[in-house]
Formats: structure tokens, sequence, C-alpha cells
């Protein structure tokens, strides 16, 4: 590999990542960096703050009143947060919860639409700074993982946000998606990552991919599913991905306790068993790095970006 990209993760309890990038002369494609995870784990976190950022996208253009309200309320937790933390008062149980330090590095990794290409960052208020600018934010934090992450200024999705009405009515009702349900949402996923990547886009996606078919569905499209997507395939689909799976593995009793400490999601807690049993963990031949979630997100940061380097 020749360059280093995007990344993505969802989530199933998304706690996987995947990354993709360009892949060389030969193939007009980029590689696609992925990230999946399991419910609840570290990357979820991270997930959220990219989530925050892309919100703010939406309310460029998509997304409903009400939904923004409700993202920007958890943007603004964020921030008390993160003050709390850098004042030195905030009892926020260890470095996952240090919202301070993982925002900055994900609106790094999320620039708004428009601005995709720039290597910028988030003031504090949310606000997109060029490069150069001097604000406050990701420059708080010097030197770590996520800093570094932010600076790559790769575009990211969050896949929880393109899940139709009824899956996600459906998990709130504590009924677990099945083949069904998600090949859609993954169909669709790719083809949003297929446009990016034709057109030079490194991407960064949080999301849930908790099977070996899932993952490529994300890379191959269609293809990669054993059931059949119903949306025809699109002609666009020349560019070739290359998806690196960042696994966030983590055991279901440090999830389960994450979990059941946080509010105001839509996925409830009892769909973490479903979401071990479905998991199927990457293996060789996928292109993929395991990090546990007992480690903070700084460390976890830190790690993919060696691993982005040595690409
Ligand atoms: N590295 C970490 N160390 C400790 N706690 C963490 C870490 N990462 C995340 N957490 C905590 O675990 C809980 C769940 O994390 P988060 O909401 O990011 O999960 P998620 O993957 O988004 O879950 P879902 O897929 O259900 O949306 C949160 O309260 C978060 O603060
Ligand atoms: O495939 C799935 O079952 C879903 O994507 C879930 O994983 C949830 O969306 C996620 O866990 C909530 O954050």
């Amino acid at each position: 590999m020749n360059e280093c990209f995007p990344w993505v993760d969802d989530d199933p309890a998304c706690q996987g990542e995947a990354l993709l990038e360009p892949r060389g002369a030969r193939t007009v494609g980029r590689q696609v960096a992925g990230l999946w995870a399991t419910m609840g784990s570290p990357g979820r976190r991270q997930c959220q703050a990219g989530r925050a950022l892309h919100f703010r996208e939406e309310e460029r253009g998509r997304g409903g009143e009400r939904k923004r309200r409700g993202r920007r309320e958890r943007w603004g937790g964020w921030e008390r947060e993160a003050e709390s933390m850098e004042k030195g008062r905030g009892e926020t149980g260890g470095a996952q919860r240090g919202t301070a330090l993982n925002r900055p590095a994900w609106a790094g990794a999320a620039p708004p639409l428009g601005r995709r290409e720039g290597r910028g960052r988030r003031g504090p208020e949310g606000d997109w700074k060029e490069p150069g600018s001097g604000h406050g934010g990701a420059g708080r934090v010097a030197g770590d993982g996520r800093e570094r992450l932010g600076e790559l200024g790769w575009k990211f999705y969050d896949a929880d946000d393109y899940h139709p009405e009824e899956n996600r009515k459906k998990m709130g009702k504590g009924i677990p998606l099945d083949d069904q349900d998600r090949i859609p949402w993954l169909c669709n996923l790719h083809d949003i990552l297929l446009r990016d990547v034709a057109s030079g886009q490194h991407v960064v996606l949080a999301c849930s991919a908790l099977k070996k078919m899932y993952r490529d569905i994300l890379t191959q499209g269609k293809d990669g599913a054993a059931l059949k997507c119903e949306e025809s395939e699109k002609e666009a689909k020349r560019a070739e991905m290359q998806l690196l799976v960042v696994h966030l593995s983590g055991s279901f009793e440090v999830i389960s306790g994450r979990l059941l400490k946080r509010k105001g999601h839509f996925m409830p807690p009892e769909l973490l068993q479903s979401q071990f049993e479905t998991l199927e963990p990457p293996a060789a031949p996928e292109n993929f790095i395991q990090i546990s979630v007992d480690k903070n997100v700084s460390e976890i940061i830190a790690k993919i970006m060696e691993t982005l380097k040595m690409k």
C-alpha cells in the first residue's frame, strides 16, 4: 500500500473499524479503512464523536430538526465533559471517558461536506478551522494518537446513521437484526464508500460489520453477499476498495458493564448477547488488526496510526 486513508467505524456493537486506501497505479481505487466493533467498545466513543460531526453535515442539507437537536445535545455533553476533564474536575472513569481528547481527533477525521479535502480542525464550538487557524480543540491535546488521527482529515461515516427506521425500531424493541435487515443497509454503505473512494476521498467508517460477509459487502457490494441485495449494482462500481478492519475486541462482561451505564442510545444492552453470537472475528486473509477495548482511547488510536504508517 502506498497511501493511507479513510477510516470507517460502524457499530454493533460497533467496535470494529476498517480503512480504505488507494491501491496503486494499476487500480484506480483507494483503500478504505473501516472499523467495526461490538456494542459498547471503545470505538463507539470515537464513533460518537464522528457521529456528532456527521450530524453537522446533515444540518447543512439532509437531517430533520429533531435529530439534529439530539446530536447537538450529545455534542454539548461531550464539550462539558471535556472541559471538566481539562480542569481536573472530571470523574469520568478513565481515558475512554476523556472525550476532550478524542473529540478533536475525530473531528479532524470527519471534515464537513465540501471541506473534506482540508486538514483543519474543529474548534471548541464544533466550527471548522482551517489549518493554522490556531483555534483550540485538538490543539489542546498534543502528541498523542488522537491528535495524529485527527490530522488525517479523512471523511467519517457512522453506519448507524444509515439504518432505515425499521431497523432502528426493531433494535429498539430488543429484536436483533438479521441478514435481510442488514444487507440493504450495508449495500447502501458500500455505494457511499465507493463514490468517495472512486473520487480519491479517504474514508473512515464506524460500522458494526459483525460477519465476514458484511465486511465483504462493504468492499464488494452485493457481490459480497450470500443473499443478494435488491438494489441494482451501480455502474460507478469500478474503483477497488481495500478495507483495513480495526477490530476492537472486548469481553462480554466489560462491554456489558459499559452499556449498562450508557444512556440515551437506541440499542438496548440486552441485544449485546446476540451481537456476540453473530460476531465472526476477522481472520486471515482479511486485512485487519485487533485491539483490546481494555486499552484507553489514546492507546487505541496510537496503535491504529502506527499500523497506518506501516501500510
Ligand atoms: N476504551 C474505552 N475504555 C473504557 N470505556 C470505553 C472505551 N470506549 C468506550 N467506552 C465506554 O463504553 C460505553 C459504550 O461506548 P460507545 O457508546 O462508544 O459504544 P458503541 O460501540 O458506540 O456502541 P453501539 O454500537 O451500541 O453504538 C460508553 O459509555 C463509553 O464511554
Ligand atoms: O447490525 C446491527 O445489529 C446494528 O448495526 C447494531 O450493531 C447497532 O446499530 C449498533 O450496535 C448500535 O450502535
